[in-house]
């Protein structure tokens, strides 16, 4: 083989952090050959698909060694190259193999090798001559035809197949019929989801607002980082939606990444009724060709909005002008399996390399946030107030020591409830623990129905009549017996959204109850069915998780009940505080969002925390600045930088080892201005059967850190006990357990 033979340099899904050089398919003329076009290859013994990194002169492998590809699968590179440069960063950046992580950013679809070819479908317009016609004398024997001209030149679109399905008779012949007359014409237009054809205006911006998208406005063709702090309610939405605006009018795209978007059905139909465009909303329930579909679409422009969960951040665009990031604080941005981004992270970074302005919105930032606006590095625009006539609900702490209590209702919480349904009105109870109880026990002898995989007690559900683990996802039968003592007085401890549900169907017979959590909306539609009956109005009682938390708008809630102001109090994990604290306002902005005011109660046996009484008196602002304070004085992020390793096994001893030898080589790397922590066990030591250990890597610099961990993980699979372990690192982790 002539050494002139160009050798390739390929990202191959593989744990090894490195890539793999091939020789080009045989036949295949280099010149067609792009960086960031997929090939097929032997790998193994099996075939893979790898993306094209290089093209090299120089191999380290002996070229007769190499093998060749099989076979091109992309004429045209797939991945363009910023978002190649992009992958390159994080892969750099999370340390994680540039295999990998180049896969976790493409479809599934394209990933196995499909074709990269989107699907656009036919849509029929009238012409300017088929307006000229006078459909009443088209006569009897053309009715279709004139009912199909009145269709058609009563949409503004135009009509799509799907749309004209829904017809009661068959259309095709008319329809080619008014084509042939010259009266309609037909287009090929990308299979996109399209906004209403009655576009909505929206409510007229209040000054807080008109000046943030002012701002934003001002720097469109630019890398602008804005933090968009507002309080809830302040329709903090209405200025992503003016500030999309102009980016479309000038012809770009806008990426938008929520944290769950089946979630919050009512955003994108808000978005829907907004735009009179193209959107490619990517949602969990895409199977894999319509999310390859929006993929295309969007890489090929005709996407003109985007709207997706984390893996959003990696979309391909023709023409990028704006990133926003809609709930930054959300954990649910960090992705914590397989490569550990933070897509609000990499929002930021990727804004960067375009050059274009990121929107992170939120009514209770994160402290990263906080403090990258403290340093100057954000705008910060805030919208004080909520939007129209609404007012911000006053928030109180509910001392519920020597209270009686029914489940955890409180005798003075049951009352003030009684108050507000008098009044017609609904109330929203938040408690973050889904199930009937999180713990059954014997009242003869105290067994407690654990996990048999997790350091965990089991969640009694009783519809289901199962105990099931949170963590694992195990599940068995309820025992009518204790199996230890043969007692049949197993009694549920604690509350769990189903118990309170229960009892409030006994305390308030004639009240709707809803429960909104993981369980009950479960099936698809039906978190869509529980909105619909809330926002039909009227009393009504609403119980559930962190769900209910997720910015939906119930106008006739004015009370808003947390159940336990205390699960924050004692989480183990340093951000639990900061967790709770957002949580409590998020779910307290349900309140009065309309036009009656709102009020919120939290029920805690703490009610001389100096924390609590800051969030309640003073809001989320006043809390954050303390909670700051307290990173600051322990060194924690945001004032200093994490990384994690994590290893697990089916005995304890492995991953212990394994990180023994991780810290030691840490250690002869040299490791300047890191601090380590461990080996430990994981707070829940075993899950799923695993034993789980960690080591913690702390510094002030994130340049020290990432001076260790570029030559460690390198050297992390090669330690004798890698084989017998999992291992994965997490940098910038946000769960530490
Ligand atoms: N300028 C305005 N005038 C009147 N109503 C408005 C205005 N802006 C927004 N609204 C309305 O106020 C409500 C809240 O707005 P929006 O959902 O945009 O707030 P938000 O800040 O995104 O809320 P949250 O963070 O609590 O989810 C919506 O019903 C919206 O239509
Ligand atoms: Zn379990």
């Amino acid at each position: 083989m002539p050494t002139s033979t160009p050798v390739l340099r390929l990202a191959v899904p593989s744990p090894l952090y490195r890539s793999f050089d091939y020789l080009p398919p045989v036949g295949c003329n280099v010149e067609n050959l792009k960086p960031g076009a997929r090939l097929r290859l032997p790998f193994g013994r099996r075939q893979t698909v790898g993306v094209l990194l290089d093209i090299s002169d120089t191999t380290q492998i002996q070229r007769h060694k190499l093998k060749a590809a099989l076979e091109l699968l992309d004429d045209e590179p797939l991945l363009p190259t910023e978002l190649m440069a992009l992958l390159r960063w994080v892969a750099d950046y999370y340390h994680h193999p540039i295999g990998e992580t180049l896969a976790t950013a493409l479809p599934v679809a394209l990933r196995q090798g499909e074709t990269a070819t989107a699907k656009y479908r036919a849509r029929w317009r009238i012409t300017a001559a088929g307006q000229a016609v006078n459909t009443a004398t088209l006569g009897r024997r053309a009715k279709r035809q004139a009912d199909l001209l009145q269709r058609l030149a009563a949409s503004r679109n135009g009509l799509t197949a799907d749309q004209l399905s829904e017809l009661p008779r068959n259309w095709t012949d008319a329809m080619a019929a008014l084509v042939k007359k010259g009266w309609a014409a037909v287009e090929q237009i990308a299979a996109l989801e399209c906004g209403h054809a009655e576009s909505d205006p929206g409510p007229a911006l209040n000054p807080a607002q008109a000046q943030a998208v002012e701002a934003i406005e001002r720097c469109l063709n630019r890398f602008s980082p804005v933090l968009l702090d507002g309080v809830t309610g302040s329709g903090k939405t209405e200025v992503y939606l003016h500030a999309i605006a102009a980016v479309l009018l000038a012809g770009r795209q806008a990426l938008v990444l929520v944290p769950e978007i089946t979630l919050t059905p009512q955003l994108v139909e808000r978005f829907k009724r907004r735009f009179n465009v193209p959107m490619a909303v990517l949602h969990s329930g895409l199977g894999d060709r319509e999310r390859l579909n929006a993929w295309l679409l969007a890489r090929g422009g005709e996407a003109a909005i985007i709207i997706g969960t984390r893996s959003a951040v990696f979309t391909p665009l023709l023409n990028p002008g704006i990133i926003i990031v809609d709930e930054e604080h959300d954990s649910a941005f960090k992705q914590q399996s397989g490569l550990r981004y933070s897509a609000r992270d990499l929002a930021i970074v990727r804004a960067q390399r375009l050059d274009i302005p990121v929107i992170l919105g939120s009514a209770t930032p994160s402290l990263e946030s906080l403090l990258n606006v403290a340093q100057g590095r954000y705008r910060h625009l805030t919208l004080p107030q909520r939007a129209g006539s609404a007012q911000p609900p006053t928030i109180q702490l509910m001392d519920v020591r020597h209270q009686p209590m029914e489940d955890q209702l409180s005798a003075p919480l049951l009352r003030l409830m009684q108050q507000h349904l008098d009044r017609d009105n609904q109330v929203l109870l938040f408690l973050n623990r889904r199930g009937f109880s999180p713990t059954l026990i014997c009242h003869e002898c105290g067994w407690v129905a654990h996990c048999r995989r997790c350091d965990t007690h089991m969640t009694l559900h009783l519809n289901k009549r199962q105990l099931r683990c949170h963590h694992c996802g195990s599940q068995r039968p309820v025992v009518a017996q204790c199996p230890d003592c043969g007692s049949p007085d197993l009694r549920p401890l604690g509350s769990g959204t189903e118990r309170i549900e229960t009892a409030l169907t006994r305390h308030f017979p004639d009240i709707g109850v809803s429960r909104i959590d993981r369980d009950s909306t479960q099936r698809k539609g039906s978190l869509e069915a529980l909105l619909d009956e809330i926002n039909r109005g009227g009393q009504r009682i609403l119980i559930g998780t962190q769900m209910l938390a997720k910015g939906h708008h119930f106008p006739d809630v004015t009370l808003v009940g947390v159940l336990d102001g205390d699960q924050g109090l004692f989480g183990v994990d340093f951000r639990a505080g900061e967790r709770m604290a957002q949580l409590i306002i998020q779910v307290a902005g349900r309140a009065g969002r309309a036009e009656k005011p709102g009020q919120v109660v939290i029920q805690t046996h703490h009610p001389d925390n100096p924390m609590l009484q800051l969030l309640c008196r003073e809001g989320y602002h006043a809390y954050a600045e303390a909670a700051m304070d307290e990173r600051r004085l322990t060194a924690l992020p945001p004032y200093s930088h994490l990384a994690l390793l994590r290893a697990e096994a089916s005995h304890s001893l492995p991953p212990e080892n394994f990180l023994q030898q991780a810290e030691q080589l840490a250690q002869q790397l040299g490791s300047t201005g890191v601090e380590r922590y461990g080996p430990m066990p994981a707070v829940m030591e075993r899950r799923a059967g695993k034993y789980r250990f960690q080591l913690l890597l702390q510094a002030e610099r994130r340049a020290d850190l990432h001076r260790l961990l570029t030559p460690w993980t390198a050297q992390l699979n090669a330690l004798p006990e890698a084989r017998k372990v999992r291992w994965s690192l997490d940098v910038d982790p946000v769960d530490l357990i």
